[in-house]
């Protein structure tokens, strides 16, 4: 096939999407005065081009970016249009963000395999033919050496690539990224670049902040979009930049670096010139690339012209043998996502995973969980059938309670945060459905939980020598269990709306609160009408009450009083009840109520998740 047709191929495979904005303005709030952060910029982002957004810092060029891909959409205005439809619907566009965030549990390919499962549909692609666009990727972005490398440990410009590889899989048409040099070395930032430069020649729009280029980086990219004080001050090919400032009356001296005269000058520099430079930058010659131009050849001699062609043949031919990024398998397939119901399939498939290969959460807690429950268990002894040491058993209770609560609470706040840049990512690069990550967390935890708080009580009840009777212990269980289930939908929730600093902070604040609130630090009977009032928002109040009432109530028989102690107060059940002011309590009706607040802590924490991550 010859070269011309190869190139043709290749443009075919990807339907080309311009980017088109007129007048975008972008305004927030700063206390009580509106700060103009974009100022009525207008641009183009041609497919088949590679685009630079560059700028000072706090130029704006972030916000840009966030605009365009539709991360921000408060406060702004004007108009983007994307092909020809002026649509808001960024479908076939993929978003590479600074940071790169993966589940460091997994390996290159793993993490791969799922994303391709999660995209790509089994009728659009088969198995085989998955695997073999994964080979076929990680062979061109270079990372099939690291492809049984777990993600956490690859080097920045590995990660960097495996992020560019996986919003790959499904061949969008743009692709935004910020900053996707930051942190690596010249040669890795070089190799970055190229490599969009390849994706740019098969069609596709890319469009990437970056921070002070070398000369050979600035020069790979086809269009440059320079922002300053939230003004574009040059729109245009690099290759222009210098005759552009000269028109202006900035002449760049010789062997500086084009593009760092050109940040010097709109970083004010060589003087305030930003309304020059953006009027000048409203004219179109500047994009049109002069050096491709036959006057540009004007007075050159007919040896230099020829050398100048046979270069150019050479670099035309060096560009289209640039091995395709697109696999051959996918040029003549439409690419369809699988249904929700799979993807869920496939999430809950991860998340177990995950469980099983972080021993900390699973191996290291189980163990942790029997050891504290023998400790517990040695420590209250007989408690449980020895009438004078009934308040040290109910006091045993709430330990079950705060150590269930807190040891399920703070792993929720503090892994949820981590998580939520990973779901952030692949929800607006359409992975999945934001509910369709909760369920499938929701589905896979709750069983952990489970397992665990049953591990733990069933040693601790045995060990306590409480009632050797089922339905006690089976109810005694449950509000356990509850709790538990509660403790950690209470975490998550604390993890998405506070950060990491804050979060455990005001959890251990409103967790002693729930503790002093549940009725055996102070009575129930003891409190006022308020604060008694206030006990029925804390959890471990209903979960303590239901546990009493699981061992003291439906008639349970005397406790044993010792032979030596002429007087046993708590010997009958009921004596128990009346002093912790529960005689009334309905178990069933406790219960009920736990579920309930489990409910809103869960329904609470899917809406604040949808608010941070825009969805
Ligand atoms: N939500 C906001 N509230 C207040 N100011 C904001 C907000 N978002 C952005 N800004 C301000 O807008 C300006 C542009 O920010 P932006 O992050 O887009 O800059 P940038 O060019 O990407 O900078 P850098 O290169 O340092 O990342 C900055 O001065 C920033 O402080």
């Amino acid at each position: 096939m010859s070269l011309a047709s190869q190139d043709k191929l290749l443009k075919k495979r990807v339907k080309p999407v311009d980017i088109q904005f007129q007048d975008l303005s972008y305004q927030v709030q700063v206390q009580k005065e509106k700060k103009t952060i974009l100022k009525r910029i207008s641009g183009t982002f041609r497919a088949g081009q590679l685009t630079a957004i560059m700028g000072p810092s706090g130029a704006g060029k972030s916000s840009l970016l966030n605009i365009l891909t539709g991360v921000t959409k408060k406060g702004v205005s004007g108009n983007i249009n994307f092909g020809e439809s002026p649509t808001k619907s960024r479908k076939n566009c993929s978003y590479i963000m600074q940071d790169d965030h993966f589940h460091s549990w997994f390996t290159v390919e793993e993490t791969m395999l799922l994303a391709a499962q999660l995209k790509i549909s089994n009728e659009s692609m088969n198995m085989k033919e998955k695997k073999m666009l994964i080979e076929h990727l990680l062979d061109t972005l270079k990372l099939s050496q690291a492809k049984q490398t777990r993600a956490g440990n690859l080097s920045g410009g590995q990660k960097k690539r495996l992020s560019i590889a996986l919003e790959l899989i499904d061949n969008p048409a743009v692709l935004f990224l910020d900053e996707p040099t930051t942190g690596l070395d010249s040669s890795a930032s070089s190799d970055t670049i190229q490599l969009l430069q390849t994706l740019a020649n098969e069609g596709r729009t890319i469009v990437c902040t970056i921070h002070q280029p070398s000369t050979h980086v600035f020069n790979l990219f086809n269009h440059i979009y320079v922002l300053s004080q939230g003004c574009c001050t040059y729109q245009g090919t690099p290759h222009n930049t210098i005759d552009f400032l000269r028109a202006v009356g900035l002449e760049c001296p010789t062997y500086h670096n084009p593009a760092d005269f050109l940040l010097e000058c709109v970083n004010g520099e060589y003087g305030d010139h930003t309304e020059v430079l953006a009027t000048a930058a409203r004219q179109p010659e500047w994009r049109h690339d002069h050096t491709q131009d036959p006057q540009h050849l004007e007075g050159l001699s007919g040896e230099e012209i020829a050398k100048m062609s046979e270069l150019q043949r050479r670099a035309e031919g060096k560009k289209l043998l640039t091995p395709s990024v697109t696999p051959p398998s996918s040029v003549s397939k439409h690419i369809y996502p699988p249904p929700e119901w799979m993807r869920l399939w496939l999430l809950i498939g991860r998340c177990h995973v995950q469980f099983f290969r972080d021993w900390t959460v699973t191996h290291l807690k189980l163990g942790v969980h029997i050891a504290c429950a023998i400790l517990i268990g040695l420590l209250y002894g007989n408690s449980g059938s020895n009438a004078t040491k009934q308040i040290a058993n109910i006091g045993s209770f709430t330990v079950h309670n705060t150590y269930l609560w807190y040891t399920t609470m703070m792993p929720g706040l503090l892994r949820f945060p981590q998580e939520i840049s990973i779901v952030k990512k692949e929800t607006f690069n359409n992975w999945y459905k934001l509910r369709t990550y909760y369920m499938a967390g929701l589905i896979t935890s709750t069983p952990v939980h489970i397992m665990f708080s049953m591990t733990y009580i069933t040693i601790a009840y045995l060990m306590t020598d409480q009632p050797f009777e089922i339905d006690r212990f089976a109810q005694f269980l449950l509000a356990a269990i509850i709790v538990t289930i509660s403790a950690d939908a209470f975490g998550v929730l604390l993890g998405t709306v506070l950060s990491p600093l804050n979060g455990p902070f005001v959890g251990a604040i409103l967790t002693s609160f729930m503790l002093i609130f549940s009725g055996f630090l102070i009575l129930l009977t003891h409190m006022s009408t308020l604060m008694r009032f206030l006990s029925y928002l804390s959890p471990i109040r209903y979960a303590f009450e239901c546990m009493i009432l699981a061992l003291y109530s439906n008639n349970r028989g005397n406790i044993p009083c010792p032979m030596d102690v002429l007087y046993c107060h708590f010997k009958k059940a009921n004596t128990i009840l009346r002093s912790f002011g529960v005689e009334d309590g309905n178990f069933g009706m406790n219960i009920f109520i736990m579920i309930l607040q489990l409910s809103a802590f869960r329904v609470l924490t899917y809406i604040m998740l949808k608010r941070k991550l825009g969805v």
